[in-house]
């Protein structure tokens, strides 16, 4: 049985989509998301499981952050869950004067608190399940968690599937220490970080590489660096496999420009939206082209 490192304590999203992602585990809840990646680097885990990115908040930073540092991971699996969120206070708890909750939460349910809880102060605790944990310890009134806190926590629910944004979403990723890549399949994204030169045109440069290929980008971030004020890293995730020929060669053309590239893996998309392949962009028209480069190289074709 594999050990799989979650973003955690108990009760959080994380938690739901390691359920899906490795179903049958041994699943470890971590107290942040930088642990449950070093958990993998130590040997501690096979894997860890943590949030990328929102629908409505937009990227987990910390997140990014821990990918960019220390020895390198990858991602192998994805999946996107729906958030909805569940209110849980202590059972025949009194006034609500604390709601506590990750702050990527408590900026999805801001309208919802301002109409049924408008005298409760928010409170950003370090996951949806820590508030939960807080409530049952006394320290806030009120969590905004996911459905599955309610199985760990003994806490009575006030209210559930409480979201502003209805159709709101987060996509978690599966990472684990680079080894052998999943198969690609035709609905795939390949991932990136990239430290470029902090000169005039080089993002241009970069995005220009993926474009001249055909290569549709599916999220582009920035970061800072943290050694110099203004360096930034540009995370960027496109649609393909590393597997391609297309993909390989604007790997290895993005590679030439960036002081500093880190690949974070090509995996299967969870929402499986295939490659857009746009005429001439094909993998048989790279492989094609290389044939007759090759040929021409050799004095046999002309
Ligand atoms: O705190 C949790 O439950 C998490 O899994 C983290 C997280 C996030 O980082 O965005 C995941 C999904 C929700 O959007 C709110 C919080």
């Amino acid at each position: 049985m594999s050990r799989i490192a979650y973003f955690g304590p108990r009760g959080t999203f994380t938690e739901q989509a390691a359920r899906v992602l490795a179903a049958g585990e041994e699943l470890i809840p971590v107290e942040t998301v930088r642990l449950a990646m070093t958990a993998v680097r130590n040997g501690e885990a096979d894997a860890a499981c943590v949030p990328i990115e929102n629908s409505v908040e937009g990227v987990v930073p910390a997140t990014l952050d821990a990918l960019s540092e220390a020895a390198p991971l990858v991602a192998v699996a994805e999946t996107i869950l729906p958030i909805h969120f569940s209110v849980l206070t202590r059972p025949g708890g009194g006034d609500i004067k604390t709601v506590a909750s990750h702050p990527h939460a408590l900026a999805q349910v801001r309208e919802w608190l301002e109409e049924n809880l408008p005298d409760a102060d928010p409170v950003a605790s370090s996951s949806t399940s820590a508030a939960a944990v807080g409530v049952r310890e006394g320290t806030f009134d009120a969590a905004v968690c996911a459905p599955v806190a309610n199985e760990h926590y003994g806490l009575e629910v006030l209210a559930e599937g409480v979201a502003d944004v209805p159709d709101a979403a987060t996509r978690f990723l599966l990472v684990r220490a680079p080894g052998e890549l999943p198969e690609p399949t035709g609905a795939d994204r390949t991932s990136v970080v990239a430290a470029a030169a902090n000169r005039t045109g080089t993002l241009a440069e970069l995005l220009t590489e993926l474009a001249s290929r055909g290569i549709n980008l599916t999220r582009l971030d920035a970061r800072p660096t943290r050694s110099n004020f203004g360096e930034y890293r540009f995370f960027i995730d496109f649609e393909g496999h590393v597997a391609e020929p297309r993909v390989l060669d604007a790997l290895t053309a993005l590679r030439r420009h960036c002081r500093n590239l880190r690949f974070l893996g090509s995996h299967p998309r969870a929402d499986g939206t295939r490659t857009t392949i746009e005429p001439g962009f094909g993998n048989d028209d790279f492989v094609e082209a290389a044939v007759w480069a090759d040929a021409v190289r050799k004095g046999d074709r002309a």
